[in-house]
């Protein structure tokens, strides 16, 4: 029977007994009280030098871990800083973002390689541990290479001691393959139940249950694997071409191989190279912006009423009250340009507030405003609108592709504070609505707690408020395609349930990250 490996990063001698026992730190523990120093004397072992792909991937799992940085942030400084080449640098992205996307699998493995909890490991042991785990098991790396390189990082990183360790724990892991681990830490449940979900989509259950309750609303319960799956790969990136600002920039986006939207006017995907040289980006005029945030911006913006008799918004003021950092704002802004409208887009934090003016700062000026301040405070403005956006704050349980540490920082217990802010703004936004206007409620989450149940809520406080059918809107902003699909996924005027007139996208149905939209109209009378 192999001996589980000693779980503090000690080494031990023949006997068993702890090497450099003298090294220990009176306060090591778990609760980030003062840690052993690893070895700052272990020259000869110190000397060899990392893999700079991996060492790139380390530094920035510490950041997320010891820092709570993004690692989307983090990653582009470090390979700068390590000047990798495109080979190498995509090495490091993919063993950063796979590391972090699946962690509570893998830690769920580890936890059956050590002999204690993993919370007793120091910190950058256990980062480093992820790391091998993702070459042992999701890459095409040999197990000699993931092995020695880990423990190569572990000695040029940490130090010497706990390189034995780290040695023991990924050999262990080596044993089987990633499906054998699965299979046999998820022994004990019941297949496709949200537990065995959980481990083998590397989400967290408390997540796997709440998608799969917003699938079942919207008839697509058979389809949670493929969401867990989607949410595992990373997203394309969308480009939107501002309506009427500066020269038409999607033709010269086409000529360098992005390929035009079948969904909505003026949007592309865009598969390889660097975006930031296509022609338009610099100038703020082509931005990166997802789909469904385009769709949902132009939904809001030609949204017609059961009393409009016509779709002209001249003259109109609209409101983009949680803007930061300004994707949905510059394309309301454009469209408002366009048509003879403006838009006061809001922000709380400041330096929120300063990316919403950036990112505005290409459309006319006399056609937006940037309010620093609280969204529940609009009021005090003095002003109406006629059409509103609430993208509120939310779980982000819609962009898990974007932020692969993501899923493991949000807690359910996050839930609460929310939900209620996210009832506010709502209060907030329904009494500066104009007798006329519409509302439109979003979230980048599905969770029903954000989504159906605040809407719910919403006409329960607000009894003058009409649900409109948010397919409808979206199909009219929509090209053919977008349309059709659109009016698959309504219900066909037959049923008369809130639920059947929101829209909630999908990465695995629409390619777009899992927004949620729906649209309240304030009668005139
Ligand atoms: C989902 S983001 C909005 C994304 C934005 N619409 C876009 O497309 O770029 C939510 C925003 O709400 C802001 N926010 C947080 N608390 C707020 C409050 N009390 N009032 C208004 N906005 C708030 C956050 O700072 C964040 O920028």
């Amino acid at each position: 029977m192999s001996q589980t490996p000693p779980s503090d990063g000690s080494r031990r001698n023949a006997k068993g007994r702890e090497r450099n026992r003298g090294q220990r730190g009176p306060g090591r523990g778990p609760d980030g009280g003062q840690r052993r120093q690893y070895s700052q004397k272990a020259p000869s072992q110190r000397s060899r030098r990392a893999d700079p792909a991996r060492t790139v991937a380390f530094r920035v799992l510490r950041a997320v871990s010891r820092d709570d940085a993004y690692a989307n942030l983090v990653l582009p400084a470090e390979l700068r800083r390590a000047s990798l080449d495109r080979r190498d640098a995509g090495f490091a992205t993919e063993l950063t973002y796979g590391a972090l996307r699946a962690q509570g699998t893998y830690d769920s493995i580890l936890s059956h390689c050590v002999d204690r909890g993993l919370d007793q490991l120091d910190a950058p042991i256990l980062d480093a541990l992820r790391l091998g785990v993702h070459q042992l098991l999701a890459m095409r790396v040999t197990t000699h290479a993931a092995v020695n390189e880990t423990v190569g990082l572990v000695r040029a990183e940490i130090g010497a001691g706990p390189s034995g360790f780290v040695n023991a724990v990924l050999r262990r892991v080596s044993e089987k393959s990633m499906d054998q681990w699965v299979e046999e830490i998820s022994d004990s449940e019941e297949t496709g139940s949200d537990a065995a979900l959980a481990l083998r989509h590397a989400h967290p259950a408390w997540v796997v249950r709440a998608l799969r309750q917003s699938l079942k609303l919207y008839g697509r319960s058979e389809d949670l694997e493929e969401l867990l799956a989607a949410d595992n790969a990373s997203p394309e990136i969308h480009l939107v071409d501002l309506p009427g600002v500066g020269q038409a920039r999607l033709p010269s986006a086409l000529e360098a191989g992005a390929v035009a939207s079948e969904l909505v006017e003026g949007a592309a995907v865009f598969r390889g190279g660097d975006v930031g040289r296509l022609p338009g980006v610099p100038e703020g005029e082509l931005r990166v912006q997802d789909i469904g945030s385009q769709w949902i911006a132009r939904a809001l913006a030609g949204a017609w009423t059961p009393e409009t008799t016509d779709p002209d918004v001249a003259g109109e003021h609209w409101l983009d009250l949680c803007a930061g950092p300004g994707g949905k704002a510059a394309l309301l802004a454009a469209l408002a340009a366009e048509h003879g409208a403006t838009l006061l887009a809001n922000e709380p934090t400041a330096h929120r507030a300063e990316l919403v003016s950036k990112a505005l700062a290409p459309v006319a000026a006399e056609s937006w405003t940037v309010r620093t301040g609280d969204g529940r405070s609009i009021s005090e403005t003095g002003e109406s609108f006629d059409r509103i956006l609430i993208d509120a704050p939310c779980t982000g349980l819609g962009a898990l592709r974007r932020r692969p540490e993501a899923r493991w920082r949000r807690k359910p217990a996050d839930l609460a504070e929310l939900t209620v802010l996210q009832e506010e703004l709502l209060d907030a936004g329904v009494g500066v609505l104009s007798p006329g206007g519409v509302l439109a409620y979003v979230t980048c989450s599905p969770h029903l707690a954000e989504t159906l149940v605040q809407v719910e809520d919403t006409l329960r406080r607000h009894p003058e408020l009409q649900l409109l059918d948010a397919h409808e809107a979206m199909a009219s902003a929509a090209l053919p395609s977008g349309a059709e699909t659109m009016f698959a996924a309504s219900a066909d005027g037959q049923d008369d349930s809130i639920s059947a007139k929101l829209v909630q996208l999908w990465p695995d149905a629409h390619g777009t990250d899992a927004m949620f939209f729906a649209l309240l109209h304030k009668p005139a009378s």
